[in-house]
């Protein structure tokens, strides 16, 4: 008898992450684990510590103590698996104002450590899918807010990590794009992709999360899978948190 296939690590692990920044905690001992094909949608106040948090999972700010873990690999020990397994978009999208849209993408995706053809196929995969292929020849310093956001995006995507990180995505994005984003991420998530993405809008959370999570104070204070038409339910438990620091019993 074959024996049973060991299930894969999971995405995302977060074990007592804690930040402090400008001297207070602005993330506090937070755990939390994110399976590949979930979409979950981190939300909470200015300030709660969502950004900080979302840095961390990037590599890009260090936590003060705590693990993440990607694909069961330690990512502390061993940042380089954040280059293969992660797309982040922070966010204001980095830009270089003098390089054209196409050239933004060919840079990434050599960081990726894609190299041939394999840049090639890349880069149009991802003009297709985030219809900037209008806009290749433009230099990024002339874009548009929500033309940058979608280079941002794409940039993210490039390199099809498992892990997409996305800080406000839908920011500046017309109603169109905006619907267009949101089915992105469901194609995205049934394939396989784990998403994590910041907010204040409850209605980009209803949308497109299968998965909410509430930070208040750098606590994590709520983390449930969300259903689909509970949008009043989450609209409830988000300003209860928002005011009172907990959830009411319903
Ligand atoms: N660069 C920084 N230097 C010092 N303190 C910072 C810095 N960035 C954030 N903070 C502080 O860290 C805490 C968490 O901020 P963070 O930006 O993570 O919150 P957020 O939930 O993303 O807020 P917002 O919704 O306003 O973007 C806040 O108290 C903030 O003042």
């Amino acid at each position: 008898m074959n024996a049973p296939k060991p299930a894969s690590p999971p995405v995302l692990q977060l074990e007592d992450l804690v930040r402090r920044r400008a001297g207070r905690p602005a993330v506090r001992q937070l755990s939390l684990t994110l399976q590949a094909g979930q979409v979950l949608g981190l939300l909470g106040v200015n300030g709660a510590g969502k950004s900080t948090t979302l840095a961390m999972i990037a590599g890009v700010l260090l936590p003060d103590s705590g693990s993440i873990r990607l694909q069961g690999g330690d990512f502390l020990e061993h940042p380089e698996l954040a280059a293969r397994a992660i797309g982040w978009l922070p966010e204001a999208a980095p830009l270089w104002p003098e390089l054209t849209v196409r050239e933004h993408l060919d840079a990434h995706a050599r960081l990726r450590g894609i190299r041939g053809a394999a840049v090639v196929q890349a880069r149009d995969a991802v003009l297709e899918r985030l219809e900037l292929n209008d806009l290749a020849r433009r230099l990024a310093g002339v874009l548009s807010q929500g033309q940058r956001q979608r280079l941002g995006l794409a940039c993210a995507l490039l390199h099809r990590p498992a892990l997409l990180v996305l800080d406000e995505p839908a920011n500046a994005l017309d109603p169109v794009q905006v619907a267009a984003l949101r089915k992105l991420l469901r194609e995205l998530a049934s394939d396989g992709t784990a998403v994590i993405l910041s907010t204040h809008q409850l209605t980009e959370v209803t949308a497109v999360c299968d998965r909410v999570a509430i930070l208040h104070e750098g606590t994590l204070r709520y983390d449930a899978p969300l259903a689909a038409d509970q949008h009043a339910a989450l609209e409830k438990t988000f300003f209860d948190i928002a005011v009172n620091g907990r959830a009411q019993a319903a």
